[in-house]
C-alpha cells in the first residue's frame, strides 16, 4: 500500500522548491503486475525511491508485501541503466545480491540458465551487449526472490526487437517465480502488454488519475494486434488524460 500525501523539493539555486507527488493512492494484490504510466518528469522515479526506500523525505505511508519466514521485505529494483559491477563477473553481480543462502548457487545457476548467460557468466559486463546486460540486471532483480519489484523504464531507448525479447522474459520469469511487481513506463503498448492493471499518473504534482485492470487475456504477450486495439479503445474512451501519452 502507497501514500503518500506530499513529497516536496527544496529550492536548490535558480530552481523553486516544488511539490513533486500529492495525494497518491495505490494499493497492489499481493502477486499483481501493476504498471504505472504517466508524461516524463511526473514523479515515477520519486514515487519509486520512496517505495524502495530509498527516500524517506515524504509525508505518508508506505506498507510493502513481506513473505512469511522474512523479517522485512525484500525488494528488486531495475533501473533504466542495468547498473551491473563492471569489476565484476555476471555470476559475481548476482552472487553479490545474496547473502550466502544455502541455495544460492542453484538459484544463479537457473536464472542465468533463463536468462541464456549460462555462457557468459565469468565475462565482465562491458563484454556483453546491450540485450545480455538487460538480461543480466533481471536476472539479478529475481534472484532474490523479490516480495516486490521495483521496475523504472528497463525497456527504454532499447530498439523494439531486443525490448520485445525481453518483455517476454520477463513475463516468463514473472509466471515462473510469481511476485508483486510495479513497473513505470512511458509506454501504453508496453503497459497493455505485460500488466494486469494500468495506473495512469498526472501531471506534477502526481496522483493516480485512472486505475483499472486489464481486461484482455494473458494470451495477449503474443498477439500485438490484441494490444493495439485495447490501446486505441483506451485512447479513445479516456479522454485527454490518455492524449498525453500518444
Ligand atoms: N533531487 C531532486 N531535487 C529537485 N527536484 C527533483 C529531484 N528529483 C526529481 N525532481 C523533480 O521532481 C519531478 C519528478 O521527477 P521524476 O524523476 O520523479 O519524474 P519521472 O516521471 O520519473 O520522469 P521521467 O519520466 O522523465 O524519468 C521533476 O520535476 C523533477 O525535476
Amino acid at each position: 500500500m502507497i501514500e503518500i500525501d506530499d513529497k516536496s523539493f527544496a529550492a536548490v539555486g535558480d530552481a523553486p522548491a516544488h511539490r513533486a507527488v500529492s495525494g497518491f493512492r495505490l494499493t497492489a494484490r499481493r502477486g499483481e503486475f501493476v504498471a504505472m504510466v504517466g508524461p516524463s518528469g511526473c514523479g515515477k522515479t520519486t514515487t519509486l525511491n520512496i517505495v524502495a526506500g530509498l527516500d524517506s523525505d515524504f509525508q505518508g505511508n508506505v506498507t510493502l508485501p513481506t513473505a512469511p519466514g522474512r523479517a522485512r521485505p525484500v525488494l528488486g529494483y531495475v533501473f533504466q541503466n542495468p547498473r551491473l559491477l563492471p569489476w565484476r563477473t555476471v555470476h559475481e553481480n548476482l552472487a553479490l545480491v545474496l547473502n550466502g543462502e544455502a541455495d544460492a548457487e542453484d538459484r544463479i545457476v537457473a536464472l542465468l540458465e533463463a536468462m541464456d548467460l549460462t555462457g557468459v557468466r565469468d565475462q565482465y559486463p562491458g563484454r556483453l551487449s546491450v540485450g545480455m546486460q538487460r538480461r543480466a540486471a533481471l536476472a539479478r532483480a529475481f534472484v532474490v526472490k523479490p516480495d516486490l519489484l521495483l521496475m523504472d523504464e528497463p525497456f527504454v531507448s532499447l530498439d523494439e526487437q531486443t525490448a520485445r525479447r525481453l518483455r517476454l522474459l520477463l513475463l516468463d520469469l514473472w509466471h515462473a517465480r510469481p511476485t508483486t511487481v510495479l513497473f513505470v513506463t512511458h509506454n501504453l503498448r508496453e503497459a497493455i502488454q505485460l500488466a494486469d492493471r494500468l495506473v495512469l499518473l498526472s501531471a506534477p504534482p502526481t496522483r493516480v488519475l485512472t486505475d483499472l485492470v486489464i481486461g484482455l487475456p494473458r494470451s495477449r504477450r503474443d498477439d500485438e494486434a490484441a494490444v493495439e486495439e485495447y490501446r486505441a479503445e483506451l485512447l479513445g474512451r479516456a479522454g485527454p488524460a490518455f492524449e498525453l501519452l500518444g
